[in-house]
């Protein structure tokens, strides 16, 4: 890789675009290469600007990532590396998902990928939750597993954040309600679940953060495990990760769904009642941070060689 590593986001002026661009200009090593107005949605100056960088970044809704693909592969040899931040690649046998501490693997096959796609905001939530208990055999392959989500408003992008700064927007409303949300295919495939999951997600009129939880019933798992050992599948799980970090609760924690905003990291926490045999768990992060952009960076990052896989 060059000294500078010359990147274009494709999709700057959106929301996650412009949040990569933000963090992309504090970063030493890389150039950043920009269209102007009037051309950004020009295909032909989106493909002479693809063969001039290292990296595209894509930031588009589904169908204009993939014509983005489709202009930057046919480049040939002159092929960016791709990181698409949209959902439209997300399963695809061939690219790489985004998600560096998935498992132990994961950082180095981003680094080496040729296209990598950068995952769901709920996703990243619900996956961490819930992979490395079924890695450990506590939660089975094919449980009847709830996720039910909390998202501020940023996360319906440009639209959702006008509706709701210029109208006010609803207070809270639950979506999802056909049970077939575009995040579930990579919550069930990266979280290793045969069965597929039920996901409900919900928006509420702030503009950033996130709660992701999923409710247990402990005496319906194989051993009827504690909540101490989810706790200990996860805290081994992500050892040593600078930004998911397993954290202590009490039952009388109050969470709110906020206080990471405008940071990159997650936290994972283990609520429960061991009377009851409940439990709760709960990934809290910044939509637009851990959920996106602050993801997108870390991807970047790593297929730039700016960070040790
Ligand atoms: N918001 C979030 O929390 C997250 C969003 N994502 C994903 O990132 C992608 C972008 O979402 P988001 O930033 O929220 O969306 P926005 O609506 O905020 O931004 C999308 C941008 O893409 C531009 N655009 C649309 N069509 C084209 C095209 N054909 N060619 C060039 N530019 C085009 C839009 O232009 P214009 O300004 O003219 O409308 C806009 O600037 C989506 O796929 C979304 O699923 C991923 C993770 C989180
Ligand atoms: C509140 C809201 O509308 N959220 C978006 C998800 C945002 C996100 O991060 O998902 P993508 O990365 O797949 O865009 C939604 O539910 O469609």
């Amino acid at each position: 890789m060059a000294a500078t590593a010359r990147v274009f986001i494709d999709g700057e002026a959106g929301t996650t675009g412009l949040g990569i661009r933000e963090r992309l200009l504090k970063q030493p090593g890389i150039a950043l290469k920009s269209l102007s107005g009037e051309k950004r949605k020009d295909p032909a100056a989106r493909r002479e600007i693809m063969g001039e960088v290292d990296l595209v970044v894509l930031c588009l809704p589904d169908a204009a990532a993939k014509e983005s693909v489709a202009l930057a592969d046919g480049l040939g040899n002159a092929a960016p590396r791709i990181l698409d931040a949209s959902t439209a690649y997300r399963v695809a046998p061939d690219w790489v998902y985004g998600f560096a501490e998935m498992d132990r693997g994961q950082a180095k096959r981003i680094a080496e990928a040729k296209h990598v796609s950068n995952p769901g905001c709920y996703p990243t939530g619900g996956i961490a939750l819930l992979r490395p208990l079924v890695e450990a055999g506590l939660v089975p392959a094919d449980y009847p597993i709830t996720v039910n989500a909390v998202s501020g408003y940023s996360g319906g992008g440009k639209a959702m954040i006008e509706a709701h700064e210029q109208s006010g927007g609803p207070s809270f409303e639950l979506y999802g309600l056909g049970f077939e949300h575009k995040h579930v295919p990579e919550l069930q495939q990266y979280s290793k679940l045969s069965r597929r999951p039920i996901f409900i997600p919900s928006v509420g009129h702030f503009r950033q953060g996130m709660l992701v939880s999923v409710p247990l019933h402990l005496d319906t798992l194989p051993g009827k495990p504690k909540a101490a050992d989810l706790e200990a599948a996860l805290e081994r799980h992500f050892e040593g990760a600078e930004l998911v970090k397993v954290v202590k609760t009490a039952p009388t924690d109050r969470l709110e769904a906020e206080p990471l905003n405008d940071t990159d990291q997650m936290e994972l926490r283990v609520y429960s009642n061991a009377a009851l045999n409940q439990a709760l768990l709960v990934a809290r992060l910044d939509n637009l941070g851990k959920g996106a952009s602050g993801a997108a960076v870390q991807n970047i990052r790593l297929m730039l060689g700016l960070d040790k896989a």
